[in-house]
This record gives C-alpha cells, sequence and structure tokens, in this order.
C-alpha cells in the first residue's frame, strides 16, 4: 500500500521505515497532532487479519444467550448487548488477551471452535507484538531512551458490529469517545467505512476503509503519561451505508494492578508542571464509568491544579 492512496486522509506511518530519523519525528507529530495514524507495512500477516476478521463475524453472529455467557472481568470488559445510548451496536471482549487461560475462557464461553481459538491465540501475539512496539517506538520519538515502561501492561479485545440497517443511515453507531488506555490498534471493517476522528480544530474528519492497513488510536492513559504532549484522539461511529460493519479494536492498557500512570521525569521540568497525579488503570477507568465522561474529560477530575 503506497503513501499516496487516497483513502488516507490523516497521518501514514510506515513500519519498514524505522529506524529513520524522518519517521520518528512523523510518529511524534502524528501523535501529539491527531493522536492517531494509519500504520502500513506492519507486522500483521494479512491472511491472518482475514481469518480473524471471519471467526470475529462469527462468533458476533451467535444467538445472543451465547454472547451473554461473555461475562466482564474488570468492569465493561464483557459483552455489550444494544443498548438505549447505541443501539446499533454490540462487542464482545476479552481481558486479558496476554493470558491463556483468558483466550481459552473467552472460547469456551462462545464455545469456539479449536482452530477458531488458534486463529484468535496467534492473532493476539501478533497484535500485541505490533502495539509493543508501536508503544516503544512512541517512547524514543518523544526522546525517551530506557523504553522499558510497558512490561507486563494487559491489553484488551473488543470486537465490534454495527447492525446497520437503510432506517440508521446518518444516526450514531457509536457515541463520541476517547478510548481509556495507553494505545490502541484497530483492525477498521475493510469496506464499510463510517469512523471518523476529530482534529485539532474540533472537527470530525472520515477515516475511510483502507484494506491491509491498521489504525493506531491514543488513549487518555497516553496523554497523562505524557504529561500532556500526547492527543487522546476523540472518535466516534456514524452509520453511513445499510450493512453490518465489523472492527476489531486491541487495546493496551496501562501499568498492571497498583502499578500508577505517571509522567517520566524527562516530561516534567518548571515550564511543564506535573499536569496529572499519579493513578492506577483500574480506577482511572472505575472513574470513567462513575462519570459517565467518555471522552477524556474524566482526566481533568485527576489535575494537580484545577484547569
Ligand atoms: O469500530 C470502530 O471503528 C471503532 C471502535 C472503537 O472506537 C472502540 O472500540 O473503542
Ligand atoms: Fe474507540
Amino acid at each position: 500500500m503506497g503513501e499516496g492512496a487516497d483513502c488516507m486522509t490523516i497521518p501514514v506511518i510506515d513500519m519498514q521505515k524505522f529506524p529513520d530519523a524522518e519517521e520518528y519525528k512523523k510518529l511524534r507529530e502524528a501523535s501529539e497532532i491527531w493522536g492517531c495514524f494509519r500504520l502500513i507495512n506492519h507486522k500483521i500477516p494479512l491472511s491472518l487479519m482475514k481469518e480473524m476478521k471471519a471467526v470475529v463475524r462469527s462468533l458476533l453472529d451467535l444467538p445472543m444467550e451465547i454472547k451473554q455467557q461473555n461475562k466482564d472481568v474488570i468492569a465493561g470488559s464483557g459483552y455489550m448487548a444494544p443498548s438505549k445510548v447505541n443501539p446499533l451496536y454490540e462487542a464482545l471482549g476479552l481481558y486479558d488477551l496476554g493470558s491463556p487461560e483468558a483466550v481459552h475462557t473467552f472460547c469456551s464461553k462462545l464455545d469456539a471452535s479449536s482452530q477458531q481459538g488458534e486463529i484468535i491465540t496467534k492473532y493476539a501475539q501478533a497484535v500485541y507484538d505490533q502495539i509493543v512496539e508501536i508503544g516503544h517506538k512512541l517512547a524514543e520519538s518523544l526522546g525517551l531512551v530506557n523504553v522499558d515502561f510497558l512490561k507486563g501492561w494487559p491489553c484488551q479485545f473488543r470486537i465490534n458490529k454495527y447492525n446497520f440497517k437503510p432506517e440508521s443511515v446518518g444516526s450514531s453507531g457509536v457515541q463520541i469517545h476517547t478510548d481509556s488506555g495507553f494505545l490502541t490498534i484497530l483492525q477498521d471493517d475493510e469496506n464499510v467505512g463510517g469512523l471518523e476522528v476529530m482534529d485539532k480544530a474540533g472537527a470530525f474528519v472520515p477515516v475511510d476503509p483502507c484494506p491491509g492497513t491498521l489504525l493506531v488510536n491514543l488513549g487518555d492513559v497516553a496523554q497523562a503519561w505524557s504529561n500532556g504532549r500526547l492527543c487522546n484522539v476523540k472518535h466516534r461511529v456514524q452509520c453511513r451505508e445499510a450493512t453490518i460493519r465489523v472492527s476489531i479494536a486491541t487495546f493496551l492498557l496501562g501499568p498492571k494492578d497498583k502499578e500508577a500512570v505517571e509522567a517520566p521525569p524527562e516530561f516534567v521540568d518548571s515550564e511543564h508542571p506535573r499536569l496529572y497525579v499519579p493513578f492506577t488503570y483500574e480506577d482511572y477507568r472505575k472513574l470513567r464509568l462513575s462519570s459517565k465522561l467518555q471522552a477524556g474529560e474524566a482526566l481533568s477530575l485527576l489535575r494537580t491544579t484545577p484547569s
């Protein structure tokens, strides 16, 4: 996929161009200005993306009573049925994809075949390696040298299905939000558009399908960890056409257990005082849920000084 492809309105990062200084600069600028970018020449084989998409589609097509066996492991990580707020949307979730037991439980609750389980496991490994690599490159792009900070951070899958009907064209598939964690890799539907990201000026920009590529989003943890340098991109999904849309989101959440999200000393000086009190990812997730602030506003509740 070449850089000039017209499906790319947002920045494009080419994994094969590292360690070029120019690519690091592009990565930093995309992450500061947009908080998202298209990833090309990434490490997930196209055949695996295709196989995973088929598995995901068949799991989301299961009867409701089976999907409901996909229970929460942490708040909001399990099956989400269509709701009042997002009536066209449903999702299954897997926490934590680095745990073979968690993958096994997810598969057995959904009566997945062993072949489907193998595809999920392979995809989980590939997408995990890719997300950690991007996380390291991102830290390097900001001038950090010791970039070992992602070790053991939990990762979550959310597989999304949008039941778009003729009468839903023009309405919302998923309301505006930021992702709560550090980084997200999204395998968006290769045919059906609808995803929109907000630019710096506050305008929604469509992210059109671009087969074979991945989308990377930065979330609230990236904003806090970078002491405000990185942008937690606001995004939503709109229904554009009457057809099923499927996407696969992988979230690298944040430090595990009681470890705090905290800007490293390199990002803090007299001109850039610490913006947020240290917090655990788990507490932040609960705060987002209880405050119902889904578009990054919950971070302002953790400011060191009121903004
Ligand atoms: O379906 C999409 O393209 C976006 C999904 C999303 O934003 C999410 O799962 O957080
Ligand atoms: Fe999202």
